[in-house]
């Protein structure tokens, strides 16, 4: 297949080496023009993926307009806040081109003030004549890892009845293991709110605090986003799986989350800007713990580490406050709140 990837960031730029192994054609877009000079002369991306040599075939261009004509497939790979413009531009330029767009995203995170998920931002933006197939691919897949072709395992899911085997052989390969899934509205979930807890494990790992507490923080967190995400539709079991417990796991555990790192330095007593400035990369936490606050505020689903992190971050309350609203809150059974959801679910 002919594939445009539009973003030469770190995801973008592993997942065009997953692309290209699977012989299909593939194009990168970025708008950084020393960037895309790196990729075609040097074969590099050193800014986002240092000491990776990419194949020779990976080409790359700085017009949007190329990728779209190049595109059977477009693999939308940019951060959430960046989602919303692109996809804009996307559809003024097929206005010309008038093409059925084959679509698939990977950004992992909740949209600033709208609180909508990614999904239905691309949805918001580009004409529905002119969308074939929208798909979230997600799961524990560090980009530093499949760059290197280590073994990683993700969830392809769609929003639309649609060939999904078609774009599953796309990515998959004896490396790049490719699930698929109905369930958009869970993996979305998972990807996005995996990283309120990550940030929160960073926090606690540079306050040094122990294993006991990164275990809870872990376990309780995918509970709240269990209790969310069932409550907005998703299906509880999707919560089990790599877009749940796995991308938890990965991005919790892992020196390579740039969430995770993002809450060591915050606990080292820089501020949300310097650290954000210091990583270079996106950290979408940040964003996501405000609206993930927003939507568990407007679901009235109980979210104590998100609420804890929401008021830590933007309101300054100290650590003991955090600790006596996390550890203090009203007594209630490890199950219960998700029970009462599902059974609210199951009375519908
Ligand atoms: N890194 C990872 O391991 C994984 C990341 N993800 C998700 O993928 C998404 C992207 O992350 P990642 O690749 O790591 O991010 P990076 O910060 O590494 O790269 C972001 C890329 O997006 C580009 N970009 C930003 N804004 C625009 C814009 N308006 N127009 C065009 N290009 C733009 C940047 O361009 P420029 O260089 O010019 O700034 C850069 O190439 C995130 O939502 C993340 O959660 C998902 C799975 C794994
Ligand atoms: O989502 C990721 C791995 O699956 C990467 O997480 P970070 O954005 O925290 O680096």
């Amino acid at each position: 297949m002919k594939v445009s990837i539009i973003g030469t960031g770190s995801f973008g730029t592993s997942l065009s080496v997953v692309i290209d192994d699977n012989n299909n054609d593939t194009l990168m877009y970025g708008r950084n023009q020393e960037v895309v000079d790196e990729i075609n002369n040097e074969h590099t991306n050193s800014q986002y993926l240092k000491e990776v040599v990419l194949p020779s075939n990976i080409r790359a261009t700085t017009s949007l307009e190329d990728a779209l004509v190049h595109a059977e497939l477009i693999v939308l790979a940019v951060p959430v806040n960046a989602m919303r413009p692109v996809c804009r531009e996307i559809n003024r330029l097929n206005q010309t081109h008038k093409k059925k767009l084959i679509l698939v995203h990977i950004a992992k995170g909740l949209e600033l003030n709208t609180n909508m998920f990614v999904s239905d931002v691309i949805v918001e933006e580009i004409d529905a004549a002119y969308i074939d197939s929208l798909s979230v691919l997600s799961g524990p897949s560090h980009a530093e890892e499949v760059a290197l072709r280590q073994p990683s395992t993700v969830v392809l899911a769609s929003k639309y009845p649609t060939d999904l085997r078609k774009i599953q052989d796309v990515f998959m390969n004896r490396y790049f293991r490719v699930y698929t899934s109905d369930d958009i509205i869970g993996v979305e979930i998972g990807g996005a709110l995996k990283n309120i807890i990550a940030l929160s494990i960073g926090l606690l790992h540079g306050l040094g605090f122990g294993d006991n507490t990164k275990a809870a923080t872990i376990t309780r967190g995918l509970q709240e986003i269990t209790r969310l995400g069932t409550k907005i539709g998703a299906d509880p079991l999707t919560f089990l799986g790599l877009t749940g417990i796995g991308d938890l796991i990965v991005t919790a555990t892992s020196m390579h989350s740039r969430n995770y790192r993002c809450g060591i330095m915050l606990s080292s007593g820089m501020s949300l800007e310097e650290a954000q400035a210091e990583m270079g990369m996106v950290v979408e936490g940040v964003n996501t713990t405000k609206a993930a606050y927003a939507l568990s505020q407007k679901y009235n689903v109980e979210m104590p580490i998100t609420n804890v992190l929401y008021h830590y971050l933007f309101h300054g309350i100290s650590q003991e406050e955090a600790f006596t609203k996390l550890m203090m809150r009203d007594k209630t059974g490890e199950t219960e709140e998700l029970r009462e959801i599902l059974n609210e679910q199951v009375e519908r």
